[in-house]
């Protein structure tokens, strides 16, 4: 058997469940890959924005499905290769009840009329300019817990929260903005500072660094529904912060000068920041992902 793969296969015949899983032990955890332990055969291609998988030296076979220790999701964590005598009880009378409780996999289509859960009109308004003609968006706006964390760990369970909270399946998206002076902080907590400083004040931020240089992330979630795993999509723009140039409606707009123009956000025509932004890359990506899973 190939030493970086660990594979176990089985058929489950009954009429509520006629599938067949295969039972994936990944030798070590890996930012941006399937975190799920249950696939169904031939599985999807699953985070097409991350890297593959690296060969792990670590000898011990271990998976962790949520670290987060706070998190409602922590008794999905499986640290060590199940002992013999676990797996024979997982595999027992309780297995379908057990399949639950783990982390799925994407396996169904995407539904034609799709949740993208957020609570910022101008997000959403950019959203539904790029992906219009590729799918119908409906915007619900449930007031999410967000983690601290990285912003993929920030994602993750924000998509399962939403998910959970809608019972269905849904996108999420966050944003960050990243100073290179700062070992990419804030990032993911750009909006508290945004909220405390202001577009107008926000530059101050690096005023005791000689490097400006700024980096837009955008990060999509899309989640099947409760107790599935969320396939990643992210886009990355470079540029600066600067005082506030042009007007002031949406976030940092103003403050982030995009390297490839020298315009902010701000100055630039809406359909141009979509076509180079953090966000127009990383739906790039879920379009070539949903373009062949839409129901239509
Ligand atoms: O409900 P959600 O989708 O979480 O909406 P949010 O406004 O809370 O958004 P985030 O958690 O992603 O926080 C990102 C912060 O960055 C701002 N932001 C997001 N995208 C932006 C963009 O393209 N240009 C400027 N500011 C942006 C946004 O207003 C927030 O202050
Ligand atoms: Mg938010």
């Amino acid at each position: 058997m190939d030493p970086n793969q660990n594979q176990q296969t089985f058929n489950l015949n009954s009429n509520s469940n006629p599938h067949q899983y295969v039972f994936n032990t990944p030798r070590a955890p890996y930012q941006g890959q399937p975190e799920s332990s249950l696939q169904q055969q031939q599985p999807l291609p699953q985070f097409e924005s991350f890297p593959q998988p690296q060969p792990s030296t670590q000898s011990s076979l271990h998976q962790t499905l949520q670290s987060n220790p706070h998190d409602p999701y922590k008794n999905k964590t499986i640290h060590n290769l199940p002992s013999r005598d676990h797996v024979r009880s997982f595999f027992s009378g309780n297995f379908i009840q057990n399949i639950k409780h783990l982390d799925m996999a994407p396996t169904s289509a995407v539904p034609s009329q799709l949740n993208f859960i957020t609570g910022n009109k101008n997000k959403l308004a950019e959203v539904q300019a790029i992906l219009e003609g590729v799918i119908e968006l409906r915007n619900q706006n449930v007031d999410l817990v967000e983690i601290q964390g990285t912003v993929e760990e920030v994602t993750r369970d924000k998509a399962r929260r939403a998910a959970e909270a809608i019972q269905g399946p849904v996108l999420v998206e966050d944003t960050c903005l990243c100073f290179k002076a700062m070992n990419d902080l804030p990032g993911p907590y750009i909006k508290w500072f945004m909220l405390a400083l202001g577009p107008l004040e926000l530059h101050h931020m690096l005023d005791g660094f000689d490097d400006k240089s700024a980096q837009a992330v955008c990060t999509f979630a899309y989640c099947e529904g409760p107790g599935h795993e969320p396939v990643l999509f992210q886009g990355r723009t470079d540029g600066k912060l600067v005082a506030s140039r042009g007007p002031t409606v949406f976030g940092w707009d103003s403050c982030f000068e995009y390297g490839g123009t020298g315009q902010t956000y701000a100055e630039m025509e809406k359909s141009e920041k979509n076509k180079i932004s953090h966000r127009g890359k990383a739906l790039d990506k879920l379009k070539g992902w949903l373009a062949r899973r839409v129901d239509v």
